[in-house]
C-alpha cells in the first residue's frame, strides 16, 4: 500500500481588481497548495481552491481536513475524501506523483473574462489583439436598463467572429430572464447564457430552455459532482459548466463525462498554475472541443 508524506501551505492572491458579480465582490482568491512525495521520493503537487458561495468547503474546512490527514497518508487516505470536501477531492488525487503534460490551447481556445459593467467596453480589445475570440461579461449586477443597453454597445463593437458568453450567476428572476433570451434571440450574437436563475429553479431553467433558442449553461447548480449528477438526473441536458477544481473527484469527473457525453464546458475558479495545470488537462480531454474553455482569467492577477 503506498504512503505518502504530506505537506501544505495555503496561499493568499489579490485581484488586481476586484472581481463584481451577482454573489458580491470578491478581492482575494485564498487557496492550499499540497505536496505529496512517495516512498521512492517522487513528489506532486495539488491545490485545493475552495468556492463555497458555490458550494465547495470553506478554505478554513480544506485546512482542518489537511491538518486532521497528518503527516503519513495512505491511498485509502485519498479515496475516502468525504464528498462534501470537492476542492479537496481535487486537490489531494491531482497530488498524486504521476507524470503529467503540460496542456497546451490556442488563446483562441480561452474565453476572457471582462470585467463588469462599462469597463468591458475598454478591456476586450487587448484581449482580442492577444488572439481572444471568445468573452464572457456578467450580468445581474445592476439593473436590466442599464445591463441590456451596455450589452448591445459592446456586442456592436466586438469585430465578425468574436463569441459573446454572458454570465447571471443565478442573479435574475424568470421575468428579467425572458427579457434577456428574447433580446438574445434576436441579436443571435451570444453563446450561451450562463447560470440565468438560481440554482433552485431548475425546472424553470429546463422550460426557457425549450422557450427560447438561445442556449443555456448551468453553473453553480452543476458546481460539485453531486449536483451533477443530480441535474442530469432531473433531466438538463444543456451546456454544463464544470469547475473541475471545485466538482470533486477527477477520476470520478472523468467516469462521468465520459459515460454521458454531456456538452461540457471547463472553466477556472481563478486558481494558481498548480490547479491550473490539472484542470486544463481534464479540459483537454472532456471539454466540448468546439466550445472555448472558460481559463482566460490570468488577466485578473498581476
Ligand atoms: O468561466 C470563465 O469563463 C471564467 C471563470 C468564471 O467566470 C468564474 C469563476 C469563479 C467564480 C465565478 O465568479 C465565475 C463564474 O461564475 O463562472
Ligand atoms: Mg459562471
Amino acid at each position: 500500500m503506498t504512503a505518502y508524506n504530506l505537506t501544505f501551505q495555503p496561499y493568499r492572491r489579490r485581484f488586481r481588481q476586484p472581481l463584481q458579480t451577482h454573489h458580491g465582490i470578491w478581492e482575494v482568491r485564498e487557496g492550499i497548495i499540497v505536496k505529496l512525495v512517495d516512498e521512492l521520493g517522487n513528489a506532486g503537487w495539488g491545490e485545493i481552491a475552495p468556492l463555497p458561495w458555490f458550494g465547495s468547503e470553506t478554505l478554513e474546512d480544506a485546512i482542518a481536513f489537511c491538518r486532521g490527514l497528518g503527516e503519513k497518508i495512505e491511498v485509502n487516505d485519498l479515496k475516502s475524501i468525504p464528498s462534501h470536501l470537492p476542492a479537496c477531492q481535487f486537490g489531494l488525487e491531482c497530488a498524486i506523483p504521476s507524470v503529467a503534460s503540460n496542456p497546451n490551447f490556442p488563446k483562441a481556445r480561452y474565453s476572457y473574462l471582462l470585467p463588469a459593467g462599462e469597463n468591458a467596453l475598454e478591456r476586450w480589445e487587448s484581449l482580442w489583439q492577444q488572439g481572444g475570440r471568445t468573452f464572457k461579461w456578467k450580468i445581474g449586477i445592476h439593473s436590466l436598463q442599464q445591463e441590456i443597453p451596455l450589452f448591445e454597445k459592446l456586442a456592436r463593437s466586438l469585430p465578425e467572429g468574436a463569441k459573446i458568453r454572458l454570465d447571471a450567476n443565478g442573479g435574475l428572476n424568470l421575468e428579467a430572464a425572458k427579457t434577456w433570451l428574447q433580446g438574445l434571440d434576436l441579436s443571435k450574437k451570444v453563446e450561451f447564457i450562463e447560470q440565468p436563475l438560481p440554482p433552485s429553479e431548475l425546472d424553470a431553467m429546463v422550460q426557457l430552455s425549450g422557450d427560447f433558442t438561445t442556449p443555456i449553461a448551468l453553473d453553480e447548480s452543476v458546481a460539485t459532482l453531486q449536483q451533477l449528477e443530480g441535474c442530469y438526473e432531473k433531466g438538463w441536458r444543456g451546456i454544463f459548466i464544470i469547475k473541475p477544481a471545485i466538482a470533486g473527484s477527477p477520476q470520478q469527473l472523468r467516469q462521468f463525462c465520459q459515460q454521458y457525453g454531456i456538452d461540457a464546458v471547463f472553466s477556472s475558479v481563478f486558481e494558481t498554475e498548480i490547479g491550473r495545470r490539472a484542470a486544463l488537462n481534464l479540459a483537454a480531454e472532456l471539454s466540448n472541443p468546439n466550445r472555448a474553455i472558460g481559463f482566460g482569467v490570468n488577466h485578473w492577477f498581476d
